[in-house]
C-alpha cells in the first residue's frame, strides 16, 4: 500500500486505528479451543467485528513464533484474512547485516505480503535499506519506545546533547522518504513527541502504547499529527482482550468503536481534510 492510499483511508474511515492481533492461546475465549486452529478462529472474529473501525492491523511475529510451524500457520491465515485495503505489519523487530536483512524483507514482503516490517536500526544503514527496496512496501525503524528501558540508551544524551534517539530519527530518516519509512513512537513520550515531530514532519509514526500501557491518545495526537495525520496508533490488549466471553469480538468492537470515534473527532479538530478539489 502507497501513502495516498494509506491517507484515503484513514479520511474515509475517520480513523487511525491499528489493532494489534497480539494473540496469545492462553488468553482467548474457551469456547475457541475446539477449534482446528484457535488462534486464526480468535482473529477471523476480531477482524470481522472490528475491520471497518480501523486502518491496520499489526501482528506482532512473537505470539507466533512462540507455537513453532502451527503459529506460521496462523499468521499466514490471518494475513491472508485481512481485506484488502488496510494496512499490514509485521511487527518483527528485524536487524541484521543486508544479505540477512534481505532474507527479512523477502520473508515479510513476499511470502506473506505484508505492507511493512519493523526493524531495529542498532545495526545501522545496511540492515535497514534492504526492506526500502521493495515498491510500495514500508519500514518502520524504532525511533523512541514506549517502554521503560528506553531510558537506557535512548534517551541518553550524546555528547552535543542530543539525545541518541534524535540522532537515530535524523540519521535514519535520510535513509528512505516519508513513502517508505515510518518510525514507532511510544504513545507513553508523550514529552518527547512534539519533539520527534519537528525533526520529522512528513513521516508516519506508528504509535503503541494507548490501552495497556496508559498512553494518551488525545495528547500524543495533539502533539503528533501532520497535515496527513501522520499516525498510526496502535491498541492491541486494550481490544483484543476487551471481553473474555462468547461475546469476545461484540465486545472488542465496542472497545475498537470508542478510539474510532475519538478519532473522528481529533481528526476533524486538529487535522481538518482539505476541501474537495484541493
Ligand atoms: O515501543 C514499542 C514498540 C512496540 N510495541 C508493541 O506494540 C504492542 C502494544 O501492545 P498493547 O497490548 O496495546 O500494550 C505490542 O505488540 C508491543 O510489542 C510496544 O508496545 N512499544
Amino acid at each position: 500500500m502507497n501513502r495516498q492510499e494509506l491517507v484515503h483511508s484513514i479520511r474515509e474511515k475517520q480513523s487511525y486505528l491499528c489493532i494489534g492481533l497480539d494473540t496469545d492461546l492462553h488468553r482467548i475465549p474457551r469456547h475457541l479451543h475446539t477449534h482446528a486452529d484457535p488462534v486464526f478462529a480468535f482473529n477471523k472474529a476480531i477482524i470481522d467485528a472490528t475491520k471497518d473501525l480501523c486502518v491496520s492491523y499489526k501482528i506482532n511475529t512473537a505470539f507466533y513464533e512462540c507455537m513453532g510451524i502451527r503459529g506460521w500457520e496462523s499468521l499466514q491465515r490471518t494475513i491472508e484474512y485481512i481485506p484488502e485495503g488496510i494496512f499490514t505489519i509485521a511487527d518483527a523487530k528485524r536487524g541484521d547485516i543486508g544479505n540477512t536483512a534481505t532474507q527479512y524483507a523477502k520473508t515479510f514482503f513476499d511470502t506473506y505480503n505484508f505492507d511493512s516490517v519493523t526493524v531495529a536500526p542498532y545495526m545501522g544503514q545496511d540492515s535497514v535499506t534492504p526492506f526500502l527496496a521493495f515498491t510500495d512496501k514500508w519500514a518502520i525503524m524504532l525511533g523512541l519506545t514506549s517502554n521503560e528501558g528506553s531510558k537506557d540508551f535512548q534517551l541518553q544524551r550524546m555528547e552535543d546533547g542530543e539525545y541518541l534517539y534524535e540522532k537515530v530519527l535524523k540519521t535514519g530518516a535520510g535513509w528512505g522518504t516519508p513513502d517508505n519509512l515510518m518510525f514507532v513512537v511510544g504513545a507513553t513520550q508523550t514529552e518527547q513527541i512534539a519533539r520527534i515531530r519537528a525533526l520529522v514532519p512528513d513521516h508516519f509514526f506508528l504509535v503503541p502504547g494507548v490501552g495497556a500501557q496508559g498512553g494518551d491518545l488525545a495528547e500524543i495526537s495533539k502533539r503528533g499529527m501532520n497535515k496527513d495525520c501522520g499516525l498510526l496508533v496502535n491498541v492491541s490488549r486494550g481490544i483484543i482482550y476487551a471481553g473474555n466471553g462468547e461475546d469476545f469480538a461484540a465486545d472488542a468492537r465496542t472497545a475498537a468503536l470508542q478510539y474510532q470515534s475519538e478519532m473522528a473527532s481529533l481528526l476533524s479538530s486538529i487535522a481538518p481534510a482539505p476541501a474537495v478539489g484541493v
